[in-house]
C-alpha cells in the first residue's frame, strides 16, 4: 500500500525501553513485511504494548533505531499513515458508533463530507451499521471493539496496529473481527495484531513473533514455526523391545510404549526405526507426520526462555 524501497512496514534495529530502573524492551530485532497480518504472541508482561507504543511514540523509548514505513520512527507524517486500537481501548457510553467513528476521523483531521462517507462504509465493513446510531454503552464488547476496528482504519491507514482486538470477545465475535482483519490485508494494508490468544493467531497470521521478558526470542511464518517442530511418530504392535528402545533413544528418537517419536527431518532415521523393528519381527501399525501446533511452540519458547531468563 506503501510500497518501501525493501518491502518492510516495519524494520526494528534495536530497541530498548526502561521504565525507571525495569528494562520492558532489552533490545528488540524485527521485520514486518508490508501486506501481511503479523502476530506478535508472548505471555503478559512480555513488552508487547510497550513494543506498539514506542513504534507510535505514546511512550518514548529509551533507545530506538530501525524504521517504520520507511521513514524513522517517530517522524510525524508517517504517523498520520498509521491506525491503532489500543488495549482495552474504551470509547465514552455515551457516544453512539458512528459518533466514535466520526470522532476519530475528526482526529486524523479527515474533511467532514469524506469523514462521513467513510464512517458510514467501514462501519458496514465490520458489520455495525444496523447499531451504528445506538450508544455505544449499549454494546456488547464484541460490537465495541468492532467500533474500535472501524476507528482504527478511519485514516485509511497503510498500517494498523491492533492491541489484542479480540480480548474478552466470545467466539462468533471473534470469527467477525478475524474477518474484517483478513479484510484489511486483502486492501492490501499490513496488520500488526498483538495477542495471546494462539490459535487464533496461526489462523490468521501469515509472519509470527514470539516475545518474552522484552526480547524477540523467535520469529518467521507460521509455517516455519510449526514446520520446525514437526516430526514423525512410528507405532508398532505391542511394546517397542528394551534392546531397540536403547538404541533410538541412542540415536536420538523418543520411546514411549508402542510409540518411537523421529524428528521428521531425519527421514532416514524413520526409515531405520521401521527396518528395525521390522527385522525384530515387530509388526509396524502405523506412521504418521505430526505438526506442532504454534501453541506447542510457544509453550516451548517461552518455557525454555524462562529457564534463561536472568
Ligand atoms: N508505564 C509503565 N510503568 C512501569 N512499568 C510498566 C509500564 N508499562 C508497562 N510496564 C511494565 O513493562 C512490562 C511490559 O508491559 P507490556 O504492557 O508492554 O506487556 P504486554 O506483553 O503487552 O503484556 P499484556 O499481555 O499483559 O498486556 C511489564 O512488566 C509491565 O509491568
Amino acid at each position: 500500500m506503501t510500497g518501501t524501497v525493501d518491502g518492510l512496514a516495519i524494520e526494528i534495529k534495536r530497541l530498548r525501553k526502561r521504565y525507571g530502573r525495569f528494562e520492558a524492551l532489552k533490545g528488540v530485532e524485527l521485520s514486518v513485511r508490508e501486506g501481511c497480518v503479523f502476530g506478535l504472541l508472548g505471555p503478559n508482561g512480555a513488552g508487547k504494548s510497550t513494543l506498539i507504543k514506542s513504534l507510535l511514540t505514546i511512550v518514548r523509548p529509551t533507545e530506538c533505531r530501525g524504521r517504520l514505513l520507511g521513514e524513522r520512527i517517530g517522524h510525524r507524517r508517517t504517523l498520520a499513515k498509521v491506525g491503532y486500537l489500543p488495549e482495552h481501548a474504551r470509547f465514552p457510553d455515551y457516544l453512539t458508533g458512528r459518533q466514535i467513528v466520526e470522532y476519530s476521523a475528526g482526529l486524523a483531521k479527515v474533511p467532514g463530507k469524506l469523514a462521513r462517507q467513510r464512517t458510514g462504509e467501514l462501519l458496514e465493513t465490520v458489520g455495525m451499521s444496523d447499531w451504528a446510531d445506538r450508544k455505544n454503552g449499549t454494546y456488547s464488547k464484541g460490537m465495541r471493539q468492532r467500533v474500535g476496528l472501524a476507528q482504527a482504519l478511519v485514516n485509511d491507514p497503510a498500517i494498523v496496529f491492533l492491541d489484542e482486538p479480540t480480548d474478552g470477545v466470545d467466539p462468533p465475535g471473534r470469527v467477525e473481527i478475524r474477518k474484517v482483519i483478513e479484510r484489511m490485508r486483502d486492501e492490501g494494508r499490513t496488520v500488526f495484531v498483538n495477542s495471546h490468544l494462539l490459535g487464533e493467531v496461526e489462523q490468521i497470521a501469515d509472519e509470527v513473533a514470539i516475545m518474552a521478558a522484552g526480547r524477540i526470542v523467535k520469529s518467521g511464518t507460521t509455517d516455519e514455526l510449526t514446520h520446525r517442530a514437526r516430526t514423525f511418530e512410528v507405532r508398532s504392535l505391542g511394546p517397542v523391545p528394551f534392546d531397540l528402545k536403547d538404541r533410538f533413544e541412542a540415536d536420538g528418537a523418543t520411546v514411549a510404549g508402542d510409540r518411537v517419536t523421529v524428528a521428521a527431518d531425519d527421514a532416514r532415521g524413520v526409515q531405520s526405526v521401521i527396518d528395525a523393528l521390522r527385522a525384530a519381527d515387530v509388526p509396524v501399525r502405523e506412521v504418521k507426520e505430526s505438526r506442532s501446533s504454534l501453541e506447542e511452540v510457544f509453550m516451548e519458547t517461552v518455557k525454555f526462555e524462562g529457564r534463561q531468563a536472568p
